[in-house]
């Protein structure tokens, strides 16, 4: 394939010819010709990026297949311009074992993108068989219960970070203590269901203190047998900050990013998630960190629940909210209109990700590099609308919100996603685990 006259993030106007699974030859525009094999895509000054990795998402299988399945979640992931997934281990059974390992990349075959799979740690759980897999983390370490009731003490805590330091695996951490939730939030009668429910209440429940008290005590466990920490989805400048200077490394969710407290009288149980929005003031001083490198990536916690999951009181509904189809158009939309830059989004969804887990061939639109690539019309935004998305529990937080989405999504040179005149096509599932 032949990508004539495409724009990089950096505003170079460049030919990327691709053989195979790879990108052959990256040159300036108007140099490269086409082969009689090529197909030939005329970009037109259109942004090429190298694919989104996103960090952090929930399949949901085995055990929720009505939530989302991998084909689903990662169509949708495709669509949103991910080209590699990093799926979490709170499943039915939790992905605590080898076994269990083996058996949730069986079902990992119907991905349409790249994906790695992270394990988790529960009292049950088998350092042994499992760390003698091919993880891309441990974790998400859940230091207190979310979805899953996956919450531990900080003596298995300290022993699974110990274990993950021998082997090099890096540990990812949901980083909250639930001994700092303020209980009184509770109180009284927490109101209607679905929008109607006072969702407040569930940030004032998990304070911000409970958030920067569990990244302090993740960042002094991991110095202690110098294992990498990586804290997932910070929501405070305090989380981060607290990361940074512990030196973990750290990533923030598109609604932490872009939602607050005062969106939650809109949203009800559809914004309730772990850690909860916080208040406008903090979520402009995350956004201020994302913007100028403090943060390291941004990754969505794509977690997804049924509309007839989340139509229930606030104390009942579960926690979590979909993003992986959303995350890069929003970033996106951000830069259309200066408030981040087209670098600053390519290092954020791509490249750092890359070099802080490790994926030498991915990132980055060089030669020898895997061909993952996303072509967008920045001058083409669309509004957001859940019916158009591709994620099984068909609801999004961002409804209304303005993205920049893509024409034509690659992985490994393969098309798994592609868009015109409103039509969609999609390719064929031949995801493969980064780790083998
Ligand atoms: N973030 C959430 O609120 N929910 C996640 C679990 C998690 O990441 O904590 C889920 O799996 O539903
Ligand atoms: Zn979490
Ligand atoms: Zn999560």
């Amino acid at each position: 394939m032949l990508i004539r006259e495409a724009r990089l993030a950096d505003g170079r106007r460049r030919d990327v010819r691709i053989t195979g699974e790879r990108i052959e030859a990256v040159a300036a525009a108007g140099s490269l010709d086409a082969g009689a094999n090529d197909d030939v895509v005329d970009a037109d000054g259109r942004l090429l990026l190298p694919g989104a990795i996103d960090v952090h998402v929930h399949f949901r299988q085995p055990g929720y297949p009505h939530k989302e399945t991998w084909a689903t979640g990662s169509k949708s992931a495709a669509a949103g311009g991910v080209t590699t997934v990093v799926d979490q281990p709170n499943t039915n059974p939790p992905t605590v074992t080898g076994e269990q390992f083996d058996e949730k990349e069986a079902l990992a075959a119907d991905s349409l993108v790249d994906y790695g799979i992270n394990g988790g740690v529960t009292e049950s759980w088998d350092p042994d068989s499992l760390l003698s897999k091919p993880l891309f983390a441990l974790g998400e370490v859940f230091l207190a219960d979310s979805t899953g009731d996956m919450g531990i003490e900080s003596d298995l805590f300290a022993d699974a970070v110990a274990r993950a330091a021998e082997v090099d695996v890096p540990v990812t951490v949901h980083a909250e203590d639930a001994s700092l939730f303020d209980e009184s939030a509770r109180e009284g009668d927490a109101g209607g269901v679905g929008r109607d429910a006072d969702a407040d209440r569930w940030s004032a429940f998990r304070t911000a203190e409970a958030e920067a008290r569990a990244v302090e005590r993740a960042v002094g466990v991991a110095a202690e047998s110098r294992a990498r920490v990586h804290i997932a989805h910070t929501s405070t400048p305090e989380g981060i900050d607290a990361a940074a200077s512990g030196g973990a490394t750290c990533e923030v969710s598109p609604h932490h990013l872009l939602l607050s407290r005062e969106d939650l009288s809109e949203l009800g149980t559809y914004g309730r998630m772990n850690p909860p929005l916080r208040s406008e003031a903090r979520r402009a001083a995350v956004f201020e960190r994302v913007a100028d490198g403090t943060v390291d990536m941004i990754a969505t916690d794509h977690a997804p629940h049924t509309v007839e999951e989340k139509e229930q009181g606030l104390w009942d509904a579960p926690s979590g909210v979909p993003g992986v189809e959303t995350m890069l158009p929003l970033l996106l939309d951000l830069a259309r209109r200066g408030d981040l830059s087209y670098e600053r989004v390519r290092d954020l969804t791509s490249t750092t990700p890359a070099d802080v887990f490790g994926l030498p061939n991915k990132g980055r639109i060089e030669a020898d590099a895997d061909a993952d690539l996303v072509l967008v019309d920045p001058e083409s935004p669309r509004d957001i609308r859940g019916d158009d998305l591709h994620s099984k529990c068909g609801w999004t937080p961002f409804e209304g919100f303005s993205g920049v989405f893509p024409d034509l999504t690659l992985v490994r040179g393969r098309v798994v996603y592609e868009r015109s005149g409103g039509d969609e096509r999609f390719g064929e599932a031949a995801g493969e685990n980064v780790r083998t």
